[in-house]
């Protein structure tokens, strides 16, 4: 409908294209660069998918929120040099005012809370699934967008909070088939950062800058992790303590390292006779190199991940108790995870744990005459009215309907034809048993 009669080999393929017509007006059927279309089929794994992370967020008692995509820039300007915040997808629009894709939820949830002020209570769980965007640079391939389920709770300063999330965590992984032994869940706290920092009485505004550089310990070698702290200002010995405490993968040695008496520690502590009680223990383990890139963490932090180490992170989370006075606002304790739909899916197919996912219908009604049309308008309409998922289909051959009954997994053939119908009757066909009968129209449900 949209293309001209431009043979296939006139199509513009998106990323040879920077317009997004060529020469003769054909339109790029591909979506903007780093976007994806979800045919159906995608779009049923896809539905599936969310319909686990809303079936946990209820069996949690959240309450389903939702946002524009837009947002205001000022939202997302932090001076901490996280790669979210350094790929935008941020323009003016024609009110010229400074908009973005948003590139995560929290901020969204943080402003609403505080939009919400004294009128709502306090504790809040709140979710939500929704796309998040980024501007990369051409160069690398990556996606632009993706879908995150965001679980955050609102007024719990203790550790519960943290505990509660780490459940629905595990509840979703145990949901799609997935086991502990096919992932983990790293546990860490930034009050062991800072505790650090504070041995080596490193001013404390340096602190957001080292959690996002030690956020990428893994990622880049030591060396350059050493290079970029030092670049902060930092001693060598500073350096050298700091990557020496986050290499600790026991709480006991963190203890002996830190002193006993240990905000962090005891929080930890806490959190993992919680998770002993809620009977996840076996999913979490304490890892010190644990801060997560975003800014705004300030107590426990976790990401999951797949024990063969194949796969990026499959979703993280943490405390940020002072969000809200970033945006002038009274400070509520918060924490929250974001759970990205790409990963995971990696994931399920690693594992051969993705659902099938085709196409299932209840009837088919297929008028053998076209003067039976309207008799077939009003048998379909009837099984709708039932509850029956009905595929009414015309001006086709009857080898073609049997096809396309297979190809939609369709339980029942109900053909309306002119001998029957001048009785009253249909003729139905169980489509598993190949059993076929009469039945009077009417009668049929
Ligand atoms: C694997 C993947 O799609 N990652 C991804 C894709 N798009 C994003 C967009 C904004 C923030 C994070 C994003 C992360």
């Amino acid at each position: 409908r949209f293309l001209s009669s431009a043979s296939s080999s006139m199509l513009t393929h998106g990323d040879e294209a920077s317009t997004h017509v060529d020469a003769n007006g054909v339109v790029d059927v591909n979506p903007p660069r780093g976007t994806r279309d979800f045919p159906p089929e995608d779009m049923r794994l896809r539905t599936w998918l969310f319909d686990q992370f809303r079936e946990v967020s209820r069996l949690m008692a959240f309450e389903e929120v939702d946002f524009p995509v837009l947002e205001s820039e000022a939202l997302f300007i932090r001076k901490a040099g996280e790669e979210i915040t350094q790929q935008l997808y941020n323009f003016e629009d024609k009110g010229g005012r400074r908009v973005v894709l948003r590139p995560e939820i929290t901020p969204s949830l943080a402003r609403l809370v505080i939009k919400q002020g004294k009128s709502v209570s306090l504790p809040l769980k709140w979710f939500t699934i929704g796309q998040c965007w980024r501007y990369e640079r051409m160069t690398r391939g990556r996606r632009r967008e993706h879908y995150q389920w965001n679980m955050d709770i609102f007024g719990v300063p203790k550790v519960r909070a943290e505990a509660e999330l780490l459940q629905a965590i595990v509840l979703l992984f145990q949901r799609l088939g997935i086991t502990s032994s096919d992932v983990g869940i790293r546990v860490s706290s930034r009050k062991v950062l800072l505790a650090v920092l504070n041995m080596y009485s490193i001013p404390e505004h340096l602190f957001t800058q080292v959690c996002v550089i030690v956020d990428k310990f893994g990622k880049l070698t030591r060396e350059e992790i050493e290079k970029e702290l030092m670049s902060t200002g930092l001693s060598s010995e500073a350096v050298q303590g700091i990557i020496e405490v986050l290499s600790l993968k026991s709480l006991s040695k963190l203890e002996e390292v830190l002193g006993s008496g240990v905000e962090a520690v005891a929080d930890l502590k806490k959190l993992f006779s919680f998770a002993e009680q809620y009977g996840y223990a076996d999913w979490i383990c304490f890892d010190a190199s644990v801060v997560r890139g975003l800014a705004y963490y300030t107590g426990i932090v976790f990401e999951a991940f797949d024990r063969e180490g194949k796969l990026r992170a499959i979703c993280g989370g943490g405390r940020y108790d002072k969000l809200l006075s970033t945006f002038g606002s009274e400070d509520i304790p918060a924490c929250g995870f974001g759970f990205g739909d790409a990963v995971i899916v990696e994931l399920l197919k690693e594992k051969g744990l993705l659902p099938d996912m085709s196409r299932q219908i209840d009837d088919i009604v297929f008028p053998l005459d076209e003067v039976l049309e309207g008799p077939a308008s009003s048998i379909a309409s009837s099984l709708r009215k039932k509850g029956r998922a009905v595929d009414l289909v015309e001006d086709k051959r009857l080898k073609w309907v049997f096809k396309h009954a297979e190809r939609i997994n369709a339980s029942r053939l109900i053909l309306v034809g002119n001998s029957e119908w001048e009785r009253g009757m249909v003729r139905v066909k169980i489509l598993s048993t190949r059993e076929e009968y009469e039945v009077k129209a009417d009668e049929l449900d």
